[in-house]
Parts: C-alpha cells; sequence; structure tokens
C-alpha cells in the first residue's frame, strides 16, 4: 500500500485528525496479519459477489464500519448473503475482525464478510452498476464545519453513486445522532427524490431503529451522551 495517495488509509486518518490510533493487541495484531489478508477486497478489478464469495449472492456493503459490531450483526443474520465493509482506521478493522473470526465469544467465523481497509468509494467505483442490495452509511463523519461540508459522504456525488450501485428495490440505509448532518443530509437526499422513496410509514418512523438493523459503537455512545439518534431507510426506485 502506497502512503500518502488519496483515499489510502494512512492519508484518510491523517485528513480525519486520527493519527496512529491504539496499538493493537497481540491477538488483533495477528488477525491484521492472518485473517485480513484472507478476507480483503481486492485492489484492483472488479468487485462481484462471485469473485469475492464464488457465488452469485445478494451484495451488502458498509461505508465506515468503525467496530464493525453492524456489519458483523447483518452477516449473521444473513448467511447467504455476501457484506463488504470499508473502513480506513485500522483499529476498527482489527475490532471488526475479531467479530468476523468469532473471537468475541459470540459464535463461529463468519465466512461472508470481505473487508477493504482504506476508502469505501474507491472500492464502491469498481462495484458494477445495480449490483448492491442494501448500502450502509451509519453515523458517518459529520464535519460540522460548513467550510468542510463537502468532505460529508452524503453529498451528491457519492449519493450519484450509491444510486447508481443499487439494484432497484435496494436500500440505502443511514443513521446519523448528528443536527447538522442531518439536516444537509435531508437536503441532499431531497435533491436525489427522482432515485430514490424513504420508506418510512409513519412521519415519526425515523426516531426509532428499524429491524433488521444492530447497533452501532457510535450510537451507543450518542445514547449515552443522551442524543436522539435518527434512522432512515430509502429505497433505490
Ligand atoms: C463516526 S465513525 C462511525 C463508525 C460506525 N459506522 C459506527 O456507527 O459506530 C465514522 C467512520 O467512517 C470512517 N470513514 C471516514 N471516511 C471514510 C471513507 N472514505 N471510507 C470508509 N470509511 C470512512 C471513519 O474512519 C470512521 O470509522
Amino acid at each position: 500500500m502506497t502512503a500518502n495517495k488519496p483515499g489510502d488509509p494512512t492519508t484518510l486518518n491523517r485528513l480525519y485528525g486520527r493519527a496512529k490510533g491504539k496499538a493493537l493487541r497481540t491477538g488483533q495484531q495477528a488477525l491484521v496479519e492472518e485473517l485480513l489478508p484472507r478476507i480483503a477486497v481486492p485492489t484492483e478489478g472488479p468487485v462481484t459477489a462471485e469473485r469475492l464469495f464464488g457465488r452469485p449472492c445478494s451484495l451488502h456493503f458498509e461505508i465506515g464500519f468503525g467496530g464493525g459490531e453492524h456489519m458483523a450483526g447483518r452477516a449473521d443474520m444473513l448467511p447467504d448473503h455476501g457484506f463488504i465493509g470499508c473502513e480506513p482506521f485500522v483499529n476498527g478493522v482489527a475490532q471488526a475482525l475479531v467479530h468476523v473470526s468469532g473471537d468475541n465469544g459470540a459464535g463461529a467465523p463468519l465466512g461472508n464478510v470481505r473487508i477493504h481497509h482504506g476508502d469505501a468509494l474507491e472500492v464502491l467505483a469498481r462495484i458494477p452498476d445495480g449490483a448492491l442490495s442494501f448500502l450502509y452509511l451509519l453515523h458517518p463523519d459529520p464535519w460540522p464545519k460548513a467550510r468542510h461540508a463537502k468532505r460529508r459522504m452524503m453529498n451528491d456525488g457519492p449519493v450519484r453513486m450509491f444510486a447508481a450501485k443499487l439494484k432497484p428495490g435496494g436500500e440505502l440505509r443511514f443513521g446519523t445522532d448528528h443536527p447538522i448532518y442531518l439536516r444537509h443530509a435531508l437536503m441532499v437526499m431531497q435533491r436525489h427524490r427522482a432515485q430514490f422513496d424513504w420508506l418510512g410509514e409513519k412521519p415519526a418512523d425515523f426516531l426509532q431503529r428499524p429491524g433488521g438493523w444492530p447497533e452501532t459503537r457510535y450510537e451507543a455512545k450518542a445514547r449515552k451522551q443522551g442524543h436522539e439518534v435518527w434512522y432512515f431507510r430509502y429505497r433505490r426506485r
């Protein structure tokens, strides 16, 4: 991996103000060295279910999985589906590998997860159009200052790519507890209403975590701090 290329984990971590993070524990270091190469998304070429899982299957894609709780929870719920998660922060990748390996004491290893240690948009660009069944953007970095708004993942460029990669009927799930991000995201999604329908049945549905949506670490942290958390499901038209 070449440092300082846009999109590589070193550059992303520096950009996001995360220096090196905490040193990895021995077990985590071993997982990064041994398990990650076996389940890493190929760094070049198309990213398809057949190439990653050896068979056609429903594909899920998670942007910035943090510690991987949601990704592992969903993969455990849907063992026949394939999960791709991307995260530039190595401590997060290491925590996710603990879940994937089954070393968290919760059960057997998950064979249906592939991980990219780096930029999600780089991998997303290599997924064929219309190939994704689900795309998750959960508690993205808020970039609350107006001058940093362009760095937010919820922006016209990425959302156009989300629309292209999701199949008709596929689902975009977005969660945040950040009021500035919420306002920004709703305005962006409003501009893309020709591609997405909000799946809320009642006006207040965005206040409750829908079923089949495991809690993420940031969500738990937000609730502990007394924040409201908002949940959105959008169906690709
Ligand atoms: C606020 S944390 C939320 C983590 C997790 N989704 C959760 O809810 O606990 C945002 C995460 O997005 C990751 N991230 C930021 N930019 C990214 C990118 N371009 N591709 C993939 N992940 C990214 C960060 O490293 C960070 O772990």
